[in-house]
């Protein structure tokens, strides 16, 4: 029996909605779920996740930790890792996988998803929280917006997306006629690389990919090991076929070298670090040769995000960019590719800006991020603290720079670093050009009449066009300023903060160096994963299409033609339907037909004079329509060379005094000329076996012939 659904039926997708987000008060039922989820992965201790290909779980034992940023002593994980050849085994296992998978009714592949997102919705949603809890250091707002929220709209949304691009057919099909577009997964597999800081977006990596019909090796983040794997694990419940993703943690350059060093290496869809997708984009350029198809490179990289407030806003809009800078600038601790950490303030608001600013920070406060009070907490692990330690420290020993909030640090326990707020005087200081993520923005002032000026600067100062928010109060100022900030990111947010995109609302990506710009959460990030084939079917029958190759403008002149000298032919055959350029092309085809005047066969032409060729056949012969004084061929623009048109030529009639061959002599030249397309359409008449079609002058004219005709 087979195991795919017959096509009877047009399904439609349930209605998508973005997840419904809970609040987590005090006393909800919803917090006491988390809490639980929480105290019983704690209990539970540091987790083993295994290496996964072709549905098999692979302890390797070479294992490395995921520790927990909170409390840098508890390991959360202990994951086992791939090698080379593991690597090697999972690409076979899942090009091997491919053919089924791609071969699955839509809707039986969308329902891996859909059902995916009602499991994380529902049944995992606690525990996949507490995982990015524990594992990333997130508190409950940002785990919920990530790990619940974002993930199973990506799940969602991308079933949305996909049908929407398979509806995309043909609009328009000429008679008789069929035209059809299929979307073919890509022709080998996809490499996903995922980040530390989003579980959605470890998720969405190949996810995306495999919805669109692909097969995915899927290398997790080091930091997100634990989290990622639960989610894989969902879709392995939600019917996800074994093989179709290959999880598989492990050394990043291994692993990946492997995958890109393969023949079969389709596609890379990376997000992370604008310096790792380079790299892998430089390597994979100096591999082109070995891949069977050209790779799509899809990357989602680093930012340098700003704020700019316009001179224009007044006091409460100064306010709300404050309190919008306190959230994109710390969220997830700076975590976030969006976050905001560059701002730029008009003087005559900056005091303003600057009291919000203090005010608001002096009310955040820092710890685990069990503890649930708090807005912020650790940074992802030792790398990353000693990295934005390094920038805190430049602004501590730099004159042109005052900490004005934060600005302390501590990695006793945990990776904490405070939200740290700097004022530079110079607005290309290291702390405004690099990215830092981390929990740090620097503040500059510009001249109130240097807003245009300002914005140039936003544009040249990085090599980023990530996220980007404006803050102004009139409809002028909105409009101007987003005009001159077009290219500075690929996000761009009016009076709001920088960060929080959502899936179907907001489709998230950035450009220049931050990444190719396919947004994730929308269609157009889809697309770069499958490979169009057009499908153009013909219903007309076979034997009436053979004969119908000719412009319908020359029938009735061949008609006439071929008539007048006595070649009589019925509506059916092929002679009506020729073009008087082709018409000896159709001679050929269909020797027959002449042969029944009783003057050529093969070989030879009897009994037929110049003298009794009329005017129109003699044209038509030429190449010529019958009406008309001027008219133009492309094909007759090109000589054949003078070697082929010789009177020696060997086309040889053997009845050499026959009028009828002088014709043909004369017109040799066009016949060489057509000679090119009738082989084309005619390509078993013998003729074509004579040693001039052959002849290398005669070929190289035939590649210059079908160029102009192309
Ligand atoms: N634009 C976006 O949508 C977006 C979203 C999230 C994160 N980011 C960016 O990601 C970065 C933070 O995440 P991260 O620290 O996990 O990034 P990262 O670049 O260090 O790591 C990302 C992934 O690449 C792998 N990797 C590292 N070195 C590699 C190599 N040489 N070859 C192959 N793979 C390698 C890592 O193991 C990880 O899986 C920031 O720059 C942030 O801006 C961008
Ligand atoms: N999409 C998220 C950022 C993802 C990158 O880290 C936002 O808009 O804040």
């Amino acid at each position: 029996m087979s195991s795919a659904t017959p096509s009877l039926a047009h399904f439609k997708l349930p209605v998508i909605e973005n997840e419904p987000m809970m609040a987590y008060a005090k006393g909800s039922a919803e917090r006491a779920k988390l809490k639980q989820a929480l105290d019983d992965m704690i209990a539970q201790g540091t987790q083993e996740v295994p290496v996964v290909i072709n549905g098999e779980k692979i302890y390797s034992g070479k294992t490395e930790k995921q520790f927990n940023p909170s409390n840098h002593k508890s390991v959360v994980c202990n994951y086992h890792q791939a090698d080379a050849a593991l690597t090697e085994k999972a690409i076979q296992g899942a090009v091997a996988a491919q053919a089924q998978w791609e071969a699955l009714p839509f809707n039986d592949r969308i329902a891996v998803f859909l059902k995916a997102a009602d499991l994380l919705s529902q049944k995992y949603r606690y525990k996949v929280m507490a995982a990015t809890m524990l594992g990333q250091g997130k508190n409950i707002w940002q785990a919920e917006i990530d790990a619940a929220a974002e993930l199973c709209d990506f799940w969602r949304f991308n079933c949305k997306y996909a049908e929407e691009i398979y509806h995309q057919q043909p609009p328009k099909n000429a008679p008789g006629n069929w035209n059809r577009v299929e979307y073919r997964a890509l022709e080998g597999f996809v490499l996903g690389i995922s980040p530390f800081n989003f579980t959605a977006i470890g998720g969405n990596i190949p996810s995306a990919p495999a919805l669109m019909g692909n097969v995915v090796l899927w290398k997790p983040s080091p930091s997100a090991v634990y989290s990622n794997y639960l989610v894989y694990e969902i879709l392995v419940e939600a019917g996800l076929p074994a093989g179709v993703i290959q999880f598989v943690p492990g050394p990043a350059e291994e692993i990946c070298s492997t995958a890109i060093n393969h023949p079969k290496f389709a596609s890379l869809h990376f997000t992370g670090s604008t310096k790792v997708f380079k790299k892998l984009w430089t390597d994979i350029g100096q591999n082109m040769d070995k891949y069977v198809t050209y790779p799509r490179l899809v990357g989602e990289t680093g930012g340098k995000n700003y704020h700019i407030l316009h001179p224009d806003l007044d006091k409460a809009g100064v306010h709300h960019a404050a309190l919008q800078t306190i959230r994109a600038a710390f969220e997830y601790q700076g975590q976030k590719c969006s976050a905001c950490s560059r701002c730029y303030v008009p003087k005559s608001l900056y005091e303003d800006f600057k009291a919000s600013i203090t005010k608001e920070h002096a009310k955040i406060s820092q710890g685990a991020v069990q503890e649930f009070q708090h807005f912020s907490g650790p940074v992802i692990n030792k790398f990353a603290f000693d990295k934005i330690k390094s920038y805190i420290d430049h602004a501590h020993s730099n004159a042109d720079c005052e900490i004005i909030a934060g600005g302390k640090y501590d990695d006793s326990v945990g990776y904490f670093i405070q939200p740290t707020v700097i004022y530079s005087k110079d607005n290309m200081t290291k702390t405004m050009v690099e990215e830092i993520f981390g929990p740090v923005v620097t503040i500059v002032v510009y001249d109130d009449d240097k807003f245009d000026e300002t914005c140039k600067l936003i544009g040249d100062s990085t090599e980023y066009a990530l996220t980007g928010a404006l803050f102004a109060r009139s409809r002028e100022s909105i409009v101007h300023g987003s005009n001159l900030l077009r290219q500075t990111s690929g996000n761009f947010y009016i009076n709001d903060k920088c960060t929080g995109a959502v899936v179907g609302q907001q489709p998230f990506g950035g450009a220049r160096g931050s990444g190719t710009n396919d947004k994730a959460g929308s269609w157009t990030l889809l697309v770069r994963f499958v490979s169009m084939r057009t499908i153009k079917e013909n219903f007309i029958k076979p034997p009436r299409q053979a004969q119908e190759w000719s412009y319908s403008s020359h029938r009735e002149s061949i008609g006439k033609t071929l008539s007048s000298p006595g070649i009589r032919s019925n509506k059916n055959t092929h002679i009506n339907y020729g073009s008087s350029a082709r018409m000896a092309g159709n001679v050929c085809a269909n020797v027959d037909q002449i042969r029944r005047q009783g003057r050529w066969n093969n070989t030879a032409i009897n009994g037929a004079y110049l003298t009794n060729l009329p005017r129109e056949l003699v044209r038509s012969m030429a190449g010529f329509p019958t009406y008309g004084r001027f008219f133009y061929i492309a094909r007759a623009a090109l000589n054949p060379p003078t070697s082929l048109c010789t009177p020696d030529d060997p086309i040889q009639p053997n009845v050499t005094e026959n009028a009828f061959v002088q014709v043909i002599m004369m017109f040799r030249e066009t016949f060489i000329q057509d000679s090119v397309l009738m082989m084309e359409l005619h390509p078993c008449y013998p003729i074509w076996q004579h040693s001039i079609f052959s002849d290398p002058a005669y070929l190289s004219f035939k590649r210059d012939m079908l160029q102009i005709e192309a």
